[in-house]
């Protein structure tokens, strides 16, 4: 096994739409970030961010307007006829004919796939293998992502692209994909995830990078990633005590009797305003501390918050080692 030999490599890339100079609109500009091999990592970011115009440069449908993309080592687009057999693409939405079969529609992928997997076994990883002889279109949008999903898992790829993988799926098919997704990445396939869901890259991310107006403004992995955001205490204020009886170093919020407290130092704050509840005998109702969330984290970053004014070019916050 070849772990440490890099999956993606992606250095100063930039794409551009339309015309150089006036006229034209620069979607990404200039990205640097690795995927190891046998990584999951997830790209990020609200409406419009560049993920999209990212990920088409690394599957090779597009030449970048400029920088550089190795895939498996090598160029995605001046080498596909390498690199393509080699990943696999979850489309969105395939387009085929809405009359084939589940099982003709996989058929007809794996006739122009290298070695294929075998058909029922690829259906049967997806929860797709009672449904082989229903057709297309009487399948459900989270039965026809299944599909999608078993058609980009034929050609046993190393690299998987997944975009929105889960869309439209219930709860139930969404926990299904995520442990199939966990089994791919055990066995050594390096995914390419982009989600809106923000559980499911804390769920399933190495590493994730958050993307807006075209940059990278933020990677690491999840845990590093909220670990750089304030955590959050909060309680009600007893009754009779003023908010400036109140013990922390911190600044609070008080809203009528709800407090609320941010802190970088959750265990520090906390543990004060147990011992002065305990000193004074008082009960704080309502009370929940806990870390910020990804969706916390990545809502301040997508506004322009802290850790978000990425300089021009190249440069991004690296949260973490
Ligand atoms: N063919 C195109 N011509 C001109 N501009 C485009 C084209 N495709 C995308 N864009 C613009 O590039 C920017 C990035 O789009 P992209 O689709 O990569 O974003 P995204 O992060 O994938 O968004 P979403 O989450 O909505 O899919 C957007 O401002 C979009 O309007």
């Amino acid at each position: 096994m070849r772990h440490r030999e890099r999956a993606i490599e992606v250095s100063g890339l930039w794409r551009r739409y339309g015309p150089k100079g006036e006229g034209g609109f620069d979607a990404v500009r200039g990205l640097d970030f690795t995927v190891e091999r046998g990584e999951l990592f997830a790209l990020l970011g609200t409406n419009g961010a560049g993920k999209t115009s990212t990920v088409e440069l690394l599957e090779g449908l597009e030449r970048p307007s400029r920088g550089t993309v190795r895939v498996l080592g090598h160029d995605p687009f001046g080498e596909r006829r390498t690199v393509r057999p080699r990943i696999g693409i979850m489309l969105q939405e395939g387009g085929f004919p809405a009359d084939l079969s589940v099982r003709e529609t996989a058929r007809m992928w794996a006739g122009i796939t290298t070695d294929p997997r075998d058909i029922g076994e690829t259906l049967d990883l997806v929860g797709l293998g009672r449904r082989e002889e229903v057709r297309i279109k009487q399948l459900s949008g989270g039965e026809r992502r299944r599909l999608d999903l078993a058609l980009a898992l034929l050609g046993h790829p190393e690299v998987l692209f997944l975009d929105e993988p889960t869309t439209g799926m219930d709860p139930e098919g969404r926990r299904d994909t995520w442990r199939l997704v966990r089994e791919l990445r055990a066995q050594g396939t390096t995914v390419v995830l982009t989600t809106h869901y923000l559980d499911e890259a804390e769920e399933l991310a190495d590493r994730l990078a958050i993307m807006r107006e075209g940059r990278v403004v933020v990677t690491g992995t999840p845990a590093e990633v909220t670990a750089a955001r304030p955590s959050r205490i909060r309680f009600d204020l007893p009754e009779g005590v003023p908010p400036a009886r109140l013990p922390l170093s911190v600044p609070a919020a008080v809203d009528g009797r709800r407090v609320e407290v941010r802190t970088d130092r959750l265990q520090e704050a906390l543990t004060e305003l147990l011992l002065w509840a305990r000193r004074e005998e008082l009960t704080l109702q309502g009370l929940d501390a806990r870390s910020a969330t990804l969706e916390e984290a990545f809502l301040e970053i997508a506004r322009g918050g802290p850790g978000a004014d990425a300089p021009d070019g190249h440069e991004h916050a690296e949260v973490g080692a």
